[in-house]
C-alpha cells in the first residue's frame, strides 16, 4: 500500500513574536502546489534475525494472544511509526511527511502534527492494531504548545524546538541558576516567558504541553501530564523529582504540566479512537519523551561511556554517564535515564542544511565518490541560519559554507567533514566538563545509512563508529509503550 504526502516544509514566519527560529527551510522547489497526494511508506517487517524459539511457524505473524507496542516519533522533517512484540520484533513501521497546513500565509504546525498523527494510525495494518497494548510517543525537544487548559486547543503558534527567544533571556537568568539548562534562548521556559510577557488576554486558562504531551493527549484525553525528558527544559529537576522552588513562585508556573516518569501509563485510549481505529479496550497510552532519547533508547547502549549521535535533521548527541553536566554556556544538559545521566546536548548543524543542498539520492551518489581516509581542506560551519545551541551556544553565528569548491563531491565531502569536526569538539567538550569518557558512538537518524560519513567521523572523533542496530527514534518509543506495560 503506498501513500505519501508531498513535502513542502513550510517556513513558518515569524510574525508578531521577538522569537527568531525556522524549521527546516524546504529543499530548491516549486512553491507548493497546495495538493496533497496522500501516501505513506509502509513496510510489513518479517522478524530480524534468527526466530524467536517461542515465535508463532506461521512466519512473522504475532502468535495468538501476543500483544504489540506501538512507537511514533515526531521528528523534525516527518514522523514515523513503530509496532513491536515484547522481544522487540519489528511488525511494521511506516512514515509520513508533514503535510502543509497554511492559515493566513503561515504553516499550522499543531493541525498538520494531528493530521498526520491520525493518518499514521490509520496506516498500522488493522489485523495488527487490535493487538496493541500501549502506544507512547517521542516529540521534538522544547517544541512547545501553549493551550486551552480546557479544550486542549492551541492559544497560541507552537514554539519550534530550534526557536530562541532571547527577550526572554534577562528574566529567565535572574531566577534560574547561573548556566542552568533554561538560560538558553531555545529553552522552553524562555519561550513560555516571552508568552507570557506578550500580554495575552488567555493567560488565565492556558496550559504548557511540548509537543509529545499535546500529541499523546489527543489519544488519552488527560490534559497536562508530560514526562521528565520533556519538561527538562522548562525548569524541572528529574533529580528531585519536582519544579524547583525559584521557578514554582513565579506567576506562570500555572501553566506547568505534570510530570512523570518516560513510559508510565497515563490511561487508556480515548473510547472514540479506539473503536474508530479498532484498537483493543485495553490499550494504554504512555509518557513519551524527546526525539534524541528515543534514538538513544532504540540504540539500547546501556554502558555509561557509550553515546549516540543522532545525525537527523540536527545533530544531537547523547553520552551515558555516571555523572550530571549542565552548563549553559556551551549548550551541555543532562537528562536523566533511570540512575544514570543522558549528558549532551543539540546543535543546529546536521542533515537539515544538507537537505537545503543536496536530495538523499544525491547525498548517495556524491559520498561514492569520497575517499573518507582523506581530511578534508575545507573548514564549514553547516548551519541553515543564523544562531548555534551546541556546543557552542551562540544565538549570533553565522553559518559557513564558503568557499565552495567546483567539485560537488570536494563540497560534500567539506561540509561531512566539518560536521564531523562539530561532533568531535562536543564529546571533547564533554569529557572537559567532567562526563565519562566515551568510548564508542552509536549512530541514529537518516545520517546512520552514511557508511562513508561513518568512516571519516571515525576518523575525525579517534573512536569507534557504528550504525546502532535500530536508528529510528520510533524504536525507542515503541521500547517506552513496552515498558509502560511490563513495568506497572
Ligand atoms: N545518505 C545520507 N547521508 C547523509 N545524510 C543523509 C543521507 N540520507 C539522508 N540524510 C539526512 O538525514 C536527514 C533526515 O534524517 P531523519 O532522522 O529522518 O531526520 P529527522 O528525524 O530529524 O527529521 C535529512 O536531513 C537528510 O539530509
Ligand atoms: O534538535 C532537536 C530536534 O531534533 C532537539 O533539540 C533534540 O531533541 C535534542 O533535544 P534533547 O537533547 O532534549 O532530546
Amino acid at each position: 500500500m503506498l501513500a505519501s504526502v508531498h513535502h513542502h516544509p513550510a517556513f513558518a514566519s515569524s510574525f508578531l513574536f521577538p522569537c527568531s527560529h525556522g524549521y527546516p527551510s524546504p529543499r530548491r522547489q516549486s512553491p507548493p502546489t497546495g495538493l496533497h497526494l496522500n501516501r505513506a511508506l509502509i513496510k510489513l517487517r518479517r522478524p530480524r534475525g534468527p526466530r524467536p524459539m517461542t515465535f508463532g511457524s506461521n512466519g512473522g505473524e504475532p502468535e495468538v494472544g501476543e500483544r504489540l507496542y506501538l512507537g511514533l516519533d515526531f521528528g523534525t522533517s516527518g514522523a514515523r511509526f513503530a509496532l513491536i512484540d515484547k522481544r522487540g520484533i519489528i511488525h511494521a513501521e511506516g512514515k509520513r511527511e508533514y503535510p502543509l497546513f497554511m492559515s493566513e500565509e503561515k504553516m499550522d504546525w499543531a493541525r498538520s502534527w494531528k493530521a498526520t498523527l491520525f493518518s499514521l494510525l490509520g496506516d498500522i495494518p488493522s489485523h495488527l492494531r487490535k493487538l496493541i497494548a500501549s502506544i507512547s510517543i517521542d516529540g521534538t525537544s522544547a517544541t512547545t504548545l501553549i493551550v486551552d487548559s480546557n479544550t486542549g486547543e492551541p492559544l497560541w503558534r507552537p514554539f519550534l524546538y530550534n526557536e530562541s527567544c532571547p527577550d526572554a533571556l534577562p528574566t529567565v537568568k535572574s531566577i534560574a541558576p547561573p548556566n542552568h539548562t533554561v538560560c538558553s534562548g531555545s529553552s522552553t521556559l524562555c519561550k513560555l516567558v516571552s508568552w507570557w510577557e506578550n500580554d495575552d488576554p488567555n493567560k488565565k486558562y492556558a496550559l504548557l504541553l511540548h509537543q509529545a504531551d499535546w500529541l499523546l493527549w489527543l489519544l488519552h484525553g488527560k490534559l497536562g501530564v508530560s514526562d521528565y525528558n520533556n519538561a527538562l527544559k522548562v525548569g524541572y529537576d528529574p533529580e528531585l523529582e519536582s519544579y524547583p522552588p525559584w521557578l514554582l513562585s513565579q506567576p506562570y508556573s500555572q501553566l506547568l504540566p505534570s510530570v512523570g516518569a518516560p513510559g508510565t501509563s497515563i490511561g487508556h485510549l480515548k473510547e472514540d479512537i479506539r473503536s474508530d481505529f479498532g484498537f483493543p479496550s485495553d490499550c494504554a497510552v504512555c509518557t513519551g519523551t524527546t526525539d534524541s532519547i528515543a534514538a538513544f533508547l532504540a540504540a539500547r547502549a546501556t554502558q555509561p561511556g557509550k553515546a549516540v549521535t543522532s545525525l537527523g535533521s540536527t545533530l544531537a548527541i547523547k553520552l551515558l554517564s555516571t555523572t550530571r553536566i549542565e552548563d549553559a554556556r556551551f549548550g551541555v544538559y543532562s537528562h536523566r535515564l533511570d540512575d544514570k545521566w543522558l549528558v549532551g546536548g543539540a546543535s543546529n548543524t546536521g542533515g537539515a542544511v544538507l537537505r537545503q543542498i543536496f536530495t538523499d539520492q544525491q547525498l548517495e551518489k556524491l559520498s561514492e565518490q569520497i575517499d573518507p581516509m582523506e581530511a578534508s581542506p575545507l573548514d564549514y560551519y553547516p548551519l541553515q541560519s543564523v544562531g548555534e545551541r551546541f556546543p557552542v551556544a551562540d544565538p549570533n553565528m553565522a553559518p559557513r559554507l564558503h568557499p565552495r569548491p567546483e567539485s560537488e563531491v570536494e563540497f560534500l565531502h567539506g561540509i561531512l567533514e566539518s560536521i564531523a569536526r562539530i561532533e568531535a569538539k562536543a564529546y571533547n567538550l564533554l569529557k572537559e566538563l567532567g562526563a565519562t569518557q566515551v568510548d564508542e558512538v552509536f549512530t541514529a537518524g537518516g545520517g546512520a545509512r552514511n557508511e562513508k560519513w561513518t568512516k571519516i567521523r571515525e576518523r575525525v572523533l579517534g573512536l569507534p563508529v557504528s550504525s546502532a542496530i535500530q536508528t529510528e527514534a520510533a524504536y525507542g518509543a515503541a521500547l517506552l509503550a513496552l515498558r509502560g506495560i511490563h513495568e506497572k
